[in-house]
């Protein structure tokens, strides 16, 4: 077996699906035998943000790795934002980037696509992943394949390979089979008791789910977890959407001072608030009353749990987890579902303008008509109404906040799942990535996009109103939908709104896309509540 075949075994063997990439002369001997091995599928796109941020996307609605493949330089730069931004979100993205030939890089001529050094693009990839490897020797490749691949399904967590180009041909051994590191069962023993025994001693006792919950697969245990403990579990920002659809006594998002007072009295009164998976971030706790005394919780993270003032070391949260399962026993009364208040629906089909609101009222609206659809989010005030809509499957950049993931994420999350996928994104986003959707014709999907445009970088504005910066033109996004592929329509009333987006849903075949203007300065409550919250707590300017 050549060295790409037996690569693409082994991402095969650890659940990748797909490759999402943009070739150029240092890939194309890479991405000629992907294609002719047929083994993954092939998704290639328009620029290389957008692959990385597909990439992403399958790999945390999968829960295994995503895979970008890039040419050296130009393009693998190209893809620095998005894998950084995977890095910070736990998204196990495994890169993939063609390089110069073994024999080429000693020419002592400065090659094309070169930056600074040959290996600079090495060390700018190790900042931004948990492992690397160039594959330039036969009789290590095979293990060194197995060490990247592991270590980006054991700390779901980017990686980076670099392939010279006269390398892919080469023969070499089988890759070993995915391995998980070896954990010490009885530390797990222990640590899941001390954990039981802070939750049974507990008034308010609260589970707090994130990403790693979903990144490991563990949402089925942990929803069976909550359930046999008889207590509320509620997600983070970032975690929005995880149990969604679970048996779980979910009591909802919490967002702090920018959330439901009920459910932040819960988590910030909680005297054992476990925190399974959950990124330490502002995004998540920055809107805290400062009433949350992160020391006095239990946080799983990273292979390890804090409680308190002690650290265990070498605690995978799946083997946590399952400790947890087999000493579970009913601690409290369960508040959750009652607390849960229904997301809105009852859009108003009247000739009022469009706000926020109306948006998500019309989308929970079509879930109860149409079933949920998984949810790809950009950056920007289409996030925060994310909130308002009913818990589904959602991808975004809740912690990064880049700007530009959402329709590139709603396309990867279409191919990886076969779902039809929402995508909200805002106009300033849209202009950034939003012309991706001109790849969906060719790549048969049709994903349902909702353009939030304020003609503004609103959510800057809300944080800065006297910048005219952020005043944007009037792109009339609806009417380029037809060049590329799709159809749009552009609506300014609830009325126009309710049936564009019946119309959108009803419509198969070809992307549709949903323009809806929101007048400039009308943001919806929850990003009112965040600024106004992270302004009182950062005090004045
Ligand atoms: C790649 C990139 N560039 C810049 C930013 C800064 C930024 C925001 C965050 C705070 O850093 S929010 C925002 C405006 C978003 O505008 P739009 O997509 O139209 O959404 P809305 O009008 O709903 O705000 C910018 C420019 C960013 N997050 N990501
Ligand atoms: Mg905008």
């Amino acid at each position: 077996m050549n060295l790409v075949e037996a690569l693409l075994q082994a991402l095969e063997e650890r659940g990748a699906g797909e490759i999402f990439g943009i070739p150029g002369d240092f890939a194309l001997p890479f991405f000629r035998i992907v294609e002719e091995s047929g083994r993954l599928p092939l998704f290639t796109l328009s620029h290389e943000p957008a692959v990385g941020f597909a990439a992403d996307a399958a790999a945390r609605l999968r829960g295994t790795l995503g895979v970008a493949a890039v040419t050296y330089g130009a393009g693998a730069f190209n893809l620095v934002n998005a894998v950084a931004g995977a890095y910070a979100e736990k998204s196990p993205v495994v890169v993939i980037s063609g390089a110069p030939g073994t024999r080429e890089g000693r020419s002592g001529l400065l090659l094309h696509h070169q930056g600074k050094t040959l290996d600079t693009q090495y060390r700018v990839f190790a900042e931004i992943t948990c492992a690397q490897a160039r594959l330039d020797d036969a009789a290590s490749a095979p293990a060194e394949i197995a060490r990247v691949l592991d270590a980006a399904a054991a700390q779901s967590r980017p990686v980076y390979l670099e392939i010279p180009r006269d390398m892919v041909g080469v023969e070499i051994g089988s890759v070993p089979p995915p391995r998980r590191p070896p954990c010490d069962a009885e530390a797990v023993a222990a640590c899941a008791d001390a954990i039981m025994a802070r939750l049974a001693s507990a008034t308010q006792p609260v589970l707090m789910v994130d990403v790693e919950v979903r990144r490991f697969g563990l949402e089925a245990r942990v929803a069976e977890l909550a359930r046999r403990l008889a207590v509320p579990v509620v997600t983070s920002f970032m975690g929005r959407g995880l149990l969604a659809g679970a048996d779980a006594p979910l009591a909802g998002t919490y967002l702090g001072v920018a959330g439901d007072p009920a459910l932040a009295d819960l988590v910030e009164g909680s005297d054992a608030l476990v925190l399974l998976g959950v990124i330490l971030c502002d995004t998540n706790f920055g809107v805290s009353a400062g009433r949350l005394d992160l020391r006095r919780t239990v946080q799983a993270l990273d292979g390890q749990v804090a409680m308190g003032f002690h650290v265990w070391p070498g605690i995978p949260l799946p083997e946590l987890v399952d400790a947890l399962l087999q000493r579970a026993r009913p601690l409290g009364a369960t508040r959750g579902p009652a607390m849960r208040p229904a997301a809105p629906r009852g859009l108003v089909a009247d000739e009022a303008p469009i706000g926020p609101m109306d948006i998500a009222r019309g989308i929970n609206d079509l879930f109860d008509r149409h079933g949920p659809m998984p949810i790809a989010a950009d950056t920007g005030d289409c996030l925060f109404t994310a909130m308002d809509i009913e818990h589904t499957d959602l991808v975004a950049p809740g912690y990064y906040a880049g700007m530009g993931f959402g329709v590139p994420a709603g396309i990867g999350a279409q191919l990886a799942t076969g779902r039809r996928t929402l995508i909200l994104v805002g106009d300033g986003a849209f202009q950034m990535t939003g012309w991706e959707l001109g790849n969906c014709r060719r790549l048969g999907i049709d994903p349902l996009v909702i353009v939030f445009n304020n003609r503004s970088w609103e959510m800057l504005r809300a944080f800065q109103p006297q910048s005219r910066f952020n005043d944007l033109d009037d792109w009339r996004f609806a009417e380029a939908a037809a060049a590329l592929g799709g159809s749009g329509r552009r609506v300014a009333t609830r009325r126009e709104l309710a049936e564009a987006l019946e119309e959108a849903a009803a419509a198969r075949g070809g992307f549709r896309l949903v323009e809806a203007m929101i007048p400039r300065g009308v943001v919806s409550a929850t990003l009112e509540r965040f600024v106004e919250g992270v302004q009182r707590l950062q005090g004045p300017r």
